[in-house]
């Protein structure tokens, strides 16, 4: 059966509430809609936009600060916006999670608007970190890793070693096997304490904004950890070709890409990121739109839940101005939130927490025939270990928007030499434990941003535009014993609610815009036939 088809299903004529108007909730939606087109579905979104985290900003150039532009440097007219993101930038075409994204893009008429930047492009592998006061751009393949040996930088030159000696390295002891672990002490076994200290905390940076000695490695690098109960080695299982792909997922890859238009296809197979022409809220902008077209669906927003009532047949989910009687809830919320609405007592939804991160877009003028940035690529990551000194305003790292995507901004013309873009991510993991007010406003998370691109990049000129993002609560924490308690969890939902309740979202299965959109998938799909409570992943493991 084709991965996306209409299911016979044993929801006809059920009226279905999916919790939550973010990208899972709306996908959750989309999906449900098109697979159980007998179905009601009502999603209720408390604020008074959907999309959640996926926002793209249109921004024109600050009142002020044209003024002290160069002549030359002044943006006019049409060339005056660029488009900042203020959460997820650019999405991996990687996995059957890749495909499921990019299939919906697919059913939503939106191929045309693909923006592919290709594996060959600068940006696929020129990534950097800044250690302990340089940037340092990481080794992509093989030769790179080589070369990196004789280069005068400690932390290339510890490369090296650090992955020859890991098969060497003792395996954690049998009785231990299943026991998770936080991913500073997997990597540190496995690579040495610098490599995990100085490579990996930087990396974690740049997906969890989050603690590598607090966050759990079976959830986040779980295939990874597995290839050392497997192999004893990661090294040696990845010479004996270990990542083996599931033949049913390779299987509905496959299908999902032969959907693709045929030119699409071909580029996206050699992709190394894609966006949408708009931004990425382009995507939740056409779910939305594909929602409200839809018979069996209807839309709430601006409408915050205050409480679900359970009883045997279903649950009445009240609204601030409506009460909704439904046979099964999809919730997409976060944990805390779904935990805060139910009467029963799921300790597992509130144990991770999560982290804050401040966003700061900023665009600079061109100047003709000089390049702002002193490198080209993806961006830069800060590991905990920079000192303080080198980071004084806890910095995760920057991503050069204009490297990384550029046909996401106006081309350079006569009229205008165009812009660098770049944002500057703050916080996370280091402001663990601050109270909210404690936090920097707007204008010193700006300044903040400034004065570390100024130190770490050498750009000094003032932003044409910039816009500033205090993202509360934005990525989950999967702390170590996530996996284990996601089992717990699990068995708790289905006692309780006997296949009424299924979770999905950023919460439980990953944080990424791809694992949002395979839990909607995943959930919708199951819930024709079997009791699900979206945490079936968790089983397996
Ligand atoms: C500087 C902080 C951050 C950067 N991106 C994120 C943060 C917190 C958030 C983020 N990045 C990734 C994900 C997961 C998947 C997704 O939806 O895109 C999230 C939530 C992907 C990612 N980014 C980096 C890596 C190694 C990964 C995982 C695998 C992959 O996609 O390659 C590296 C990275 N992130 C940032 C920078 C500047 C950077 C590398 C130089 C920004």
């Amino acid at each position: 059966m084709h991965p996306t088809a209409c299911l016979a299903t044993q929801l006809a004529g059920q009226r279905l509430a999916v919790l939550g108007g973010g990208l899972t909730g709306l996908s959750t939606a989309f999906y449900l809609s098109r697979q159980h087109p007998d179905a009601q579905i009502v999603l209720l979104e408390g604020s008074p936009r959907y999309g959640g985290w996926v926002r793209s900003v249109r921004a024109t150039p600050s009142r002020i600060r044209p003024a002290l532009l160069d002549e030359h440097a002044k943006p006019t007219g049409e060339h005056e916006e660029v488009i900042f993101e203020a959460g997820p930038r650019s999405v991996r075409p990687r996995g059957l999670e890749g495909w499921l994204t990019l299939d919906l893009v697919r059913q939503l008429g939106l191929t045309k608007e693909l923006l592919v930047v290709d594996k060959n492009h600068v940006s696929a592998f020129n990534r950097f970190i800044y250690y302990p006061d340089k940037l340092v751009k990481l080794p992509s393949g093989i030769t790179s890793l080589l070369r990196a040996t004789l280069s005068s930088d400690s932390v290339l030159r510890s490369l090296l070693p650090a992955l020859l000696g890991e098969p060497f390295r003792r395996r954690k002891p049998e009785q231990a096997l299943q026991t998770d672990e936080s991913v500073h002490s997997f990597f540190s076994r496995r690579f040495g304490d610098a490599f995990a200290t100085n490579l990996v905390s930087g990396m974690v940076h740049g997906i969890y904004a989050g603690d590598t000695r607090t966050l759990s490695v079976g959830a986040t690098f779980g295939s990874i950890a597995k290839l050392e109960q497997q192999y004893g080695s990661l090294i040696v299982a990845l010479l004996r070709g270990g990542v083996k792909s599931d033949p049913e997922q390779t299987r509905l890859v496959k299908e999902l890409q032969d959907l693709m238009p045929i030119d699409e296809r071909t580029n996206l197979r050699s992709a190394s990121v894609w966006s949408l022409r708009g931004g990425l809220e382009t995507l939740t902008l056409g779910l939305e739109m594909a929602l409200r077209r839809a018979d069996n669906v209807t839309l709430s927003r601006d409408d915050p839940i205050q409480s679900i009532a359970h009883d045997p047949s279903g649950f009445t989910v009240s609204t601030t101005s409506t009460k909704h009687v439904t046979d099964r809830i999809v919730s997409t919320l976060s944990g805390p939130s779904l935990s805060s609405l139910l009467s029963a007592d799921m300790p597992e939804l509130t144990a991770n927490g999560s982290v804050n991160v401040g966003v700061v877009n900023l665009a600079f003028a061109n100047k003709p025939g000089k390049r702002l940035l002193p490198v080209r690529g993806f961006g830069y990551l800060l590991p905990r270990s920079v000192p303080e000194h080198q980071n004084p305003y806890k910095a995760l790292g920057a991503v050069f928007d204009s490297d990384m995507m550029p046909e996401m901004h106006p081309p350079e013309t006569e009229a205008s030499p165009g812009y660098t873009k770049l944002s500057v991510l703050l916080g996370g993991a280091h402001w663990t434990g601050r109270s909210i007010e404690s936090l920097p406003t707007d204008d010193e998370l700006e300044i903040q941003a400034l004065a570390t691109v100024q130190s770490h990049l050498g750009i000094s000129d003032l932003p044409t535009h910039s816009r500033v993002h205090m993202q509360r609560d934005c990525i989950p924490q999967y702390l170590v014993g996530h996996p284990d308690r996601m089992r717990t969890l699990h068995e708790r939902i289905a006692q309780t609610y006997r296949g009424r309740l299924s979770v999905a979202g950023a919460s439980y299965t990953g944080v990424g815009l791809n694992n949002c959109v395979k839990a909607a998938w995943s959930v919708s799909r199951a819930m024709a036939t079997e009791q699900v409570t979206g945490l079936e992943s968790f089983l397996a493991s």
